[in-house]
């Protein structure tokens, strides 16, 4: 019998530990070798990293804002953005890049850069679908800074894409969300939509 060592703090995940040592045992996986014997640990405490956002209000970052430096600031973005995600079908992850941008109101305020790399990073560290991350995303820029426009634009591999399934290896999902003046202003829809990510414009 395999003993693993947790602390208290833990007792959740060594209870799922041993599901999952159940689960692995069922589909012949082999977790019973010193090599193997803490995989299934190993995995639940993967899991919870990666659905760490679960626990998290990710909005709460775009609550220090501040002035921007000149009344007619434009639009505000950050392109390129890294972000791993769990796809909420399968459990496998998606990676991709986002443009994260938005539109000041006149008056309004602005967040620091990072904010905009932390907001999307957060959301996506849930069981996701891309549709959704990009909603929430543009949902909490015009919710919580009251911009006039907010836009999400990603990039992502899905892993249950393909590896498995339709085994569509090196195929992408490429989703844009906008709102606000980015829908409604063809000029300001181009600009935005030329931040895409990079891998998008190639
Ligand atoms: N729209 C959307 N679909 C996704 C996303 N992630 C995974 N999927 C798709 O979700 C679908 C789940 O379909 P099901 O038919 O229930 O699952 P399945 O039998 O494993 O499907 P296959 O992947 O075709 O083998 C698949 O087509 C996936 O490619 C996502 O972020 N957005
Ligand atoms: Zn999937």
């Amino acid at each position: 019998m395999t003993v693993i060592t947790v602390s208290r703090a833990d007792s959740g995940v060594a209870e799922a530990a041993e599901h999952a040592r159940a689960m692995f045992t069922a589909l012949g996986i082999p977790c019973d070798t010193t090599s193997t014997e803490r995989t299934p640990l190993r995995f639940v405490r993967a899991l919870a990293e990666l659905t760490s956002g679960l626990r998290l209000d990710p909005t709460r970052h775009l609550r220090v804002q501040f002035p921007p430096e000149s009344v007619n600031q434009g639009v505000i973005a950050a392109v390129d953005v890294p972000f791993v995600a769990l796809c909420e079908h399968h459990v496998l992850p998606f990676l991709g890049r986002a443009t994260v941008a938005y539109l000041p109101s006149p008056g309004g305020q602005i967040v620091g850069l990072s904010k905009l790399a932390r907001v999307i990073q957060e959301f996506a560290a849930r069981p996701q679908v891309q549709e959704r991350l990009g909603e929430q995303v543009v949902e909490a820029l015009m919710g919580h800074l009251a911009a006039s426009g907010a836009a999400c634009l990603i990039r992502s591999e899905h892993a249950c894409l393909t590896m498995r399934g339709a085994e569509a290896h090196g195929a992408v999902m490429v989703t844009s969300h906008l709102a606000g003046d980015f829908t409604t202003d063809a000029a300001l829809r181009t600009q935005v939509m030329g931040l895409a990510p990079t891998c998008i414009r190639r």
